[in-house]
């Protein structure tokens, strides 16, 4: 395996009226090629920046992000990001935002109907595809945004907690279609999440963030796959390493 991106030392620092805020401190990881990387930590510890910086559409104060050994200035065509703000386009409805990644690389209006048609009914927005986003609810607009994000066949995602605001079934049954999608793929995919279940369950590999980002535990998670979430709960495995993220959280919040 080859390391696809290169973090180093990524401290970032806003100032909003005229203080000084440390959202990232000394941030290193690096992400193998066609890994799945879930990151894990609560609220406030950093990983939407840590993010925003990856993609390149934030800036660092200090460090670097390198991506296949070249620099990271900006947005790249290799990397999508699914951010956690609502970017679908407002004048546009599911169908036609859902096509957008494949009127850009010019794929033929009729692959891009059939590939749209696909990927909604993947999202389960059947019969929602000529809503516009203001006509959609939270967790719709969400769906649409991954079903765009699909569109684009990104060889790397960052996806920034996708699934959160979604109902328990609709989670289960997105965790699952991305985790299909994936496998096999090549794709990499780095996965931000407050989630200890959806990190193990997802991840080839847990990183947990505590305060600033700092990394409290990287580990590689052996479980078998495909994955299961009711025959995981009972997996000693899963319940072991389980504990160790729960401690892990709390040990990062000190
Ligand atoms: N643009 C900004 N200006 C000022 N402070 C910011 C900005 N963006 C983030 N922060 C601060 O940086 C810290 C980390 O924020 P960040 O959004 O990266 O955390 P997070 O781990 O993604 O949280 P959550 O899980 O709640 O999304 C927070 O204290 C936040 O207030």
């Amino acid at each position: 395996m080859s390391t696809l991106i290169e973090v180093r030392g990524l401290t970032k620092r806003f100032v909003k009226d005229e203080t000084g805020i440390v959202a990232l401190r000394d941030f290193g990881l690096e992400v193998e090629k066609g890994s799945f990387v879930t990151v894990l930590g609560r609220s406030g510890c950093g990983k939407s920046t840590a993010l925003n910086l990856m993609s390149g559409l934030l800036k660092p104060t200090e460090g670097t992000v390198s991506y296949r050994g070249d620099p990271v200035t900006g947005p790249r065509t290799e990397i999508s990001y699914l951010t956690q703000s609502d970017t679908l386009m407002p004048w546009r409805d599911v169908r036609r935002n859902i096509e957008m990644p494949m009127e850009i690389s010019g794929v033929s209006k009729r692959e891009r109907r059939e590939h749209a048609e696909e990927l909604i009914r993947r999202v389960g927005l059947t019969g929602f595809e000529r809503h516009y986003p203001r006509e959609l609810s939270g967790g719709m607009r969400r769906r649409a945004s991954l079903a765009r994000m699909l569109a684009g066949d990104p060889e790397t995602l960052l996806m920034d907690e996708p699934f959160g605001a979604l109902d328990a079934q609709l989670r289960t049954d997105l965790q699952l279609e991305l985790l299909r999608l994936w496998q096999g793929s090549g794709k990499t995919v780095v996965f931000v999440t407050h989630d200890i279940e959806e990190a193990l369950l997802l991840g080839d590999r847990v990183v947990v963030l505590g305060l600033l980002g700092r990394r409290v535990l990287d580990k590689p998670i052996e479980l078998s796959r495909p994955r299961d979430a009711d025959e995981l709960r009972v997996d000693p495995t899963f319940v072991s390493l389980h504990r160790e993220m729960t401690e892990a959280l709390r040990e990062g919040a000190r």
